[in-house]
Order: C-alpha cells, then sequence, then structure tokens
C-alpha cells in the first residue's frame, strides 16, 4: 500500500477568466522553476514528474483535483510534492489543501473524482492533441516553419494562421523578408509608390501582394492593402513591411506570438510566447497595450477593425477587471521609467519594477514575454547605474533568456543584453548616478532558497 502525500484543490478550478489566468500563471512558474531538472517532464497537455508514482499535473486546470504519490522508497518525490504544493499556495492560497498519511491526514476528495480528474485531464489532452500532431510525444521539434501552421477561415476576422500541431513557447514560427519596404505618407503618394515598387516583383510576388486582404477599397487600393497590412520594422519606425505570410496573422490583445523586426537580417520574426496547442489560432498584437477603450481607438483608425480577439470580447465585468491592472501597468511604467527617481531614489525605480512585473503575471499569466525583457533591462539599469553589478547580471541574465525566448539569440537586441550580462560594468551607465550600491558581479549570495533570493535581487 505505502504512504501517501500530497494537495487537493478545493474547491476545484472553474473555467473562469480568473482560473485559467491563475492556473497558467502556475504552469508557467513550474515550467521555469523545474526546466534543468531531468525528473521534469513536459508531455503532450501535461507535465510529469518521474520519481515516486510520476505524479502529474494537466497543462488545463479546469478539473485537476489533486497532485499526489506515494512517498515512501523514494525520498525525492517528497521533495517535488512539497515545492509543487509551495508554489500552489503562493498563487491559490486557501484553495491548496495539504494531506499526509504519515500524519493521518487524507485527501479531500474520493478516489472515484480523482480517477474522473485524471481520465478528463490527461486521457483527454492525449487524445486531442494526437488528433492534430500524429502520435503522442508532441511539441515536434523538427519539423519546418511551413509545417507548423497552416491558413484558415477564423470567424469573424477573416483569414488566418492555425497551428498544425502543439508548439512550445520560444519557437520560430516565422521568419521571412519583406515583400516591400515603404514609407507611411498620404494615401495618394502611396499608392503611386507602391505600383512603381510592384513593377520590380516577380509575378509570384505581386499576386502575393494583391491576395492580401484590404480594408480600406477604394481608388487607392494599393494603399489599403498597405495600411491593413504592414508591419512597422522596428518600434516606432516610420518604415513599414509587408510579408506574404506574416501579413495573415491576426490580431489579439491576448496574443500567443511576439513579432520583432531584426535590423540586421532585414527579417520579420514570430515566436511564439505562449505554449500553442495545435487547432488554436496564431496571434500577435498590433496594438499598445492599454486599456480596451484605448485600444479600439487605434485599431478601428489605424488598421480599420473592431477587435474581436478573446480579451475584447470577455463579460464587461472582466473586461474591467483586465482594464484595471493595464491602467496600472500603464501607471508602473511611467515610474518605472522616471529618470529622476532613478537617480535620486533607485529604491523606489526598482519597487515599481517588481510591482509591475507582478500586474504583468497577473495579466498575461507569466507568458507575455514581450513586455518582460524591457522590464528586467529596466531593472538591470536602475541597478547598474548606482554599481550594483551583482544584481545587475542577474537582471540582464533574465533579460537575455527572455530576449531569446521572443527574438532568437539572432536579435540585435538579444546579443546587446548577452553582453551586458557577461560585464554589467560594460554598460555607459555603469556608476553614472552613484556608488553607493557598489558590488562586484560575482557576488550574489549563494544557496538561498528561491522566496529569500528574491528578498535580495528586489532589495527587501
Ligand atoms: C493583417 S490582416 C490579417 C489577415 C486577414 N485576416 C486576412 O484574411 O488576410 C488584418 C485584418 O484582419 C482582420 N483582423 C485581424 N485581427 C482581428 C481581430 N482581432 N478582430 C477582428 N478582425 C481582425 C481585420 O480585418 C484586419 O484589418
Amino acid at each position: 500500500m505505502g504512504i501517501h502525500e500530497g494537495f487537493d484543490m478545493v474547491p476545484r478550478l472553474t473555467g473562469g477568466t480568473e482560473d485559467v489566468r491563475k492556473w497558467t500563471r502556475f504552469i508557467d512558474i513550474i515550467q521555469k522553476y523545474y526546466q534543468d531538472d531531468d525528473r521534469f517532464k513536459l508531455c503532450n497537455g501535461y507535465i510529469e514528474f518521474t520519481s515516486g508514482e510520476h505524479p502529474m499535473l494537466p497543462l488545463d486546470g479546469n478539473n485537476f483535483v489533486r497532485f499526489s504519490s506515494k512517498v515512501c522508497g523514494d525520498g525525492s518525490v517528497c521533495g517535488y510534492i512539497r515545492s509543487v504544493r509551495q508554489i500552489a499556495e503562493s498563487i491559490f492560497g486557501f484553495r491548496i489543501r495539504p494531506w499526509t498519511e504519515s500524519a493521518d491526514q487524507y485527501g479531500f476528495y474520493d478516489l472515484r473524482d480523482v480517477h474522473d480528474s485524471y481520465r478528463y485531464s490527461f486521457e483527454n489532452t492525449a487524445m486531442t492533441a494526437s488528433r492534430f500532431a500524429g502520435d503522442s510525444s508532441d511539441y515536434p521539434s523538427n519539423l519546418d516553419t511551413d509545417n507548423l501552421f497552416e491558413a484558415l477561415e477564423i470567424p469573424s476576422k477573416g483569414r488566418g494562421l492555425v497551428a498544425r500541431c502543439n508548439i512550445r513557447s520560444g519557437t520560430r514560427i516565422l521568419c521571412e523578408k519583406p515583400l516591400l519596404i515603404i514609407r507611411n505618407t498620404s494615401p495618394e503618394l502611396l499608392h503611386r509608390d507602391v505600383a512603381s515598387k510592384l513593377k520590380s516583383l516577380s509575378k509570384e510576388e505581386q499576386r502575393q501582394f494583391l491576395s492580401l486582404h484590404n480594408n480600406f477599397p477604394g481608388r487607392h487600393a494599393f494603399a489599403g492593402i498597405v495600411k491593413t497590412n504592414a508591419l512597422p520594422c522596428g518600434p516606432g519606425a516610420i518604415i513599414g513591411g509587408i510579408f506574404p505570410k506574416i501579413c495573415r496573422i491576426n490580431h489579439s490583445c491576448f496574443s500567443n506570438c511576439h513579432n520583432s523586426w531584426n535590423d540586421e537580417t532585414q527579417q520579420e520574426t514570430i515566436h511564439a510566447i505562449k505554449d500553442i496547442l495545435a487547432g488554436e489560432e496564431i496571434t500577435i498584437s498590433y496594438d499598445h497595450s492599454g486599456p480596451a477603450s484605448v485600444r479600439q481607438a487605434h485599431l478601428q483608425p489605424n488598421f480599420g477593425f473592431n477587435c474581436q480577439c478573446e480579451l475584447c470580447t470577455l463579460p464587461p465585468e472582466e473586461l474591467q477587471a483586465s482594464d484595471n491592472r493595464r491602467g496600472l501597468i500603464q501607471q508602473l511604467d511611467e515610474q518605472v521609467g522616471d529618470a529622476f527617481t532613478m537617480s535620486t531614489e533607485p529604491l523606489v525605480s526598482l519597487q515599481a519594477c517588481q510591482a509591475l512585473l507582478g500586474v504583468l503575471i497577473d495579466e498575461y499569466g507569466s507568458h507575455d514575454m514581450a513586455l518582460i525583457p524591457r522590464l528586467y533591462y529596466d531593472a538591470f539599469q536602475i541597478a547598474i547605474t548606482h554599481g550594483d553589478q551583482a544584481r545587475a547580471k542577474v537582471f540582464a541574465e533574465r533579460s537575455y533568456k527572455a530576449r531569446v525566448a521572443c527574438e532568437g539569440e539572432d536579435s540585435p537586441a538579444t546579443k546587446k543584453v548577452k553582453g551586458l550580462m557577461q560585464n554589467p560594468a560594460s554598460h555607459s551607465s555603469f556608476a553614472l548616478c552613484s556608488k553607493m550600491w557598489k558590488t562586484s558581479k560575482t557576488s550574489q549570495p549563494k544557496n538561498l532558497g528561491i522566496n529569500e533570493f528574491e528578498k535580495w535581487l528586489w532589495r527587501h
């Protein structure tokens, strides 16, 4: 029989947005925490710890009731049960009910509930994904990018790209050279500019351009295609690119991919910023962040559509809750960017950074890698301008890791932060404001637990 230990989720999670967000956050933290652990396995639709009775966590938490294993005979599984429980408690609080038979404590649910939940969570996910990807060892790594997606009709959005198999967060889904690069100008001039540039394209490239969606038909049709589809070549760029495949990707205010322009290779890349399941639509964000009304006010005149993404179509109270978080994100972002506070009260800036990280995770789950590299880079700057190389190095490492996931190793921004991670003092602002936090780059404390390390890092 043996002695069992674990925890139950009481009450069970609902399919509501808040619960889904919390579970996504929980799974993200688990993946990051155990990513270098040999016994941690990310499988098709679930996570497995190859220790004890191989306890599992489903990637979809709806219906999850228990994480447990027989613990005698394999000491290491106890460690997994307890650390997963601690992470779960930090997110779900009182809903996590720990129990151990060694202290005569038993789970809340009876075995039939637990078996039903297992059947739902594990057998179902394996079957669902295998329908798309062929076998149950999904997240294929050897497919060329053309096999990762297909163009399909999406309700109320025209055509869009849909994943053909499970795609892991951090995967480069597409890398494309533009058909055309154009400068923003009046519709008439734009139409003429495009007309002359089209002449130098091949017949196939012309066909690709002309087949793109146009939300602004009329006298200047080429300008309409450009306005509907162009993506800026870099943040704040006044030139934009038109891409045959990337321009088929629809927008979401809660996107699962990140697009970025690589100025060195002159290509646009698309990276998954969360695990995407086969059958899910691939989306990017055309917009800045901010509350729904601000996003709509940008999308309608600039791209000519009312957003129908999963966030904008939430019931009003849930959308309001998201708006409040996004308002707070903007507020904290401004505080973090305040140069005077950074130079005179760096601790206030660092606290704003940490608070921002918390709200970002609440709003996006931790998957929104696109904002995370910048946040850690801001934290790096706060530390380095006051001479703190030890923390600056950790912030640079985190920024680098997040940047690789959303832009790849070949992105100029990734290369830059990689250099800073190796040598934080090479930054031009090193000790520029003060030396009051002076440390060496190797003086990070050793042997601290996660919480203690975070306290050190954020100067609590
Ligand atoms: C760059 S195109 C994307 C591909 C396009 N759906 C197609 O059929 O080729 C942008 C257009 O797609 C549609 N679209 C993209 N995202 C949308 C969304 N979230 N809600 C509604 N329509 C969307 C809008 O018509 C928008 O102008």
